[in-house]
């Protein structure tokens, strides 16, 4: 298959977007039938994957993962408990069991990323022997995200990332939702752009980068997690 460059993208409309996105998510699904999940993490984004699966085929026909990192913000688990019901989410949530402790240990955000999300996210996929996982991730995200392709190998254990919604910029992950009514975290109503863990979650800007509000040190890391009364 064939997939567009971001240069093409550029002046898509929303329906080409969607129109793409759901050859993906399809070719995706149909290639890897039983062994194919979708990662959930209950933002905007992910959530617009699930609506566009469900567009496709009528309901999310494939397991949809949670990773639990013990430090979602409640609204979050709130809407995850809601949505799946609502949606009838055939729902995994995973865990890494001494999460609060890890986060001591972990000298920084990707470490602490690193064993709070990767590695339980390493042990189902390896469990299940998906060959694919869909994820939200999209190039006008962050400066990282603008080379990545979409479907992309990954080692460890061996599987492949499809990215259908790449093209998608953060204003028509809102034109899509407002377009279909898609639910939503009632969190962005306050002013998050972007929703991680609490610890490196903070309002951002409105004009600034989408993510200015998810980059903090361990000590603001720390500091927050004190203040919440987890240590
Ligand atoms: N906790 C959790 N559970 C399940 N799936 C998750 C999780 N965190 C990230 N994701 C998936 O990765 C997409 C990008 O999210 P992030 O940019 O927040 O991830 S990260 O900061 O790179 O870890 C993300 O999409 P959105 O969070 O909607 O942007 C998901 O597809």
């Amino acid at each position: 298959m064939n997939h567009p460059s971001q240069e093409t993208t550029k002046n898509w409309s929303l329906e080409q977007r969607e129109a793409e996105s759901r050859k993906i998510i399809k070719e995706a699904i149909e290639k890897h039938q039983g062994k194919i999940a979708t990662a959930w993490s209950g933002g905007k984004d992910s959530t617009t994957v699930l609506h566009l699966i469900k567009q496709e085929f009528g309901k999310v026909i494939i397991p949809v993962v949670f990773i639990d990192t013990s430090v979602k913000f409640p609204e979050i688990y709130a809407f995850r408990d809601k949505l799946a019901k609502e949606w009838n989410l055939n729902l995994i949530i995973i865990k890494n069991e001494n999460a609060l402790k890890e986060i001591e240990i972990a000298k920084d955000k990707k470490e602490c990323c690193y064993l709070l999300k990767t590695l339980p996210l390493r042990q189902i996929i390896e469990k299940n022997g998906w060959q694919a996982l869909i994820t939200a991730v999209r190039w006008d995200e962050q400066e990282a995200r603008k080379n990545e392709v979409y479907i992309s190998p990954r080692e460890n254990p061996p599987h492949l990332r499809i990215h259908p919604i790449l093209h998608f910029r953060e204003i028509d992950i809102w034109s899509y939702i407002k377009k279909y009514n898609v639910p939503y975290c009632e969190l962005y109503h306050k002013g998050y752009r972007s929703l991680g863990c609490i610890p490196c979650t903070q309002l951002g800007s409105a004009e600034g980068p989408e993510r200015s509000g998810r980059d903090q040190s361990k000590e603001e890391i720390m500091q927050r997690l004190r203040d919440l009364g987890y240590f």
